[in-house]
């Protein structure tokens, strides 16, 4: 058996596409500000992707670039501002942030009903109360991916390696939500292998280099794959051994092309559904 491809980048584009449709359709362009404090190089890239992104998809997108010595009682001063701005309706605060703000603060700042990363606390208990809210774009882009690759989730046993606020829980609570069995995994876990090879999906989003290997997949099951971990070769790996998995697995996302497009796309999809529901329409 070789794993069928999950191609995260043609996923993202029909979902942008689709989205592109809708607002079209609406007459008026929903608002998006992402904000950026300071010089990370990747952010740049991200940030730049989400405004091209945005605009081509007809959001009104706009991106504040806000210099590396800003304070924290600034940064939440020019949240203020975007929460009781009309035309914004999402914002999103690219992390990471430096060093001297605390991200929490800033996550917490954001208005719930703007909150197009889901980061807010209020969104992380609706989603863990099963309640509708904005979920994080990760975890929805791979609950996407999942659908696309013909996934059974209902009674399968699924597990999470890794227990971040932005991605691990998130993925648990959206697979418990569909009626999984769902283990999240992480560094202290008794016998990691053992329990990824009982595991029907796996999700492995625990940020290091090829930690999963083929051997650790059950036959058949389905991987997503949320590491991007650059190597010092310069190539760019995943959580998983990809081609050890390969004969192992059912269906598996590559790393690049897998889960990473999905979050732009995903952040879109926010993005539309918070301003859907601020202005009732
Ligand atoms: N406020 C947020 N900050 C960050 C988030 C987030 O969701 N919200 N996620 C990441 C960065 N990120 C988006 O912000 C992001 C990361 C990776 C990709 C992506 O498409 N990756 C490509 C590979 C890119 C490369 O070549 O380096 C892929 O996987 O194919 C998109 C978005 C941290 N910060």
């Amino acid at each position: 058996m070789t794993a069928t491809l999950i191609d995260g980048k043609a996923v993202a584009a029909r979902l942008r596409a689709g989205l592109a449709t809708r607002i079209a359709g609406l007459g008026w362009a929903p608002g998006l500000v992402v904000v950026r404090v300071g010089e990370d190089p990747a952010s740049g890239v991200y940030v730049r992707n989400k405004d091209k992104a945005a605009r081509e998809a007809g959001f009104a997108s706009r991106t504040r670039h806000l210099p590396e010595a800003t304070t924290e009682a600034e940064l939440l001063a020019e949240i203020a501002a975007l929460n009781a701005d009309p035309a914004v309706d999402g914002i999103l605060v690219q992390l990471p942030l430096p060093a001297h703000i605390r991200a929490e603060a800033a996550i917490e700042a954001v208005d719930p009903a703007k909150d197009v990363d889901g980061f807010h606390p209020v969104n992380a208990g609706r989603l863990a109360s099963g309640l509708p809210g904005l979920v994080p774009c990760t975890p929805r882009g791979a609950m996407h991916l999942l659908a696309g690759a013909g996934a059974t989730l209902r009674g399968a046993r699924a597990i999470v390696i890794g227990r971040s606020q932005i991605v691990g829980r998130p993925m648990a609570q959206l697979l418990l939500g569909a009626d999984c069995t769902v283990t999240i995994a992480h560094s202290r876990t008794a016998d990691l292998p053992g329990e990824c090879r009982r595991a029907d999906i796996v999700v492995a989003a625990v940020g290091r280099p090829e930690m999963v290997r083929g051997d650790w997949i059950k036959p058949g099951a389905v991987v997503i794959d949320v590491g991007i971990n650059r190597l010092e070769s310069g190539k760019l790996v995943g959580d998983v051994a990809f081609t050890e998995a390969l004969p192992h697995a059912r269906a598996i996302t590559p790393v690049p092309g897998g889960v990473g497009p999905m979050t732009i796309a995903c952040l879109l999809e926010n993005t539309l559904e918070a301003a859907l529901a601020r202005r009732g329409a």
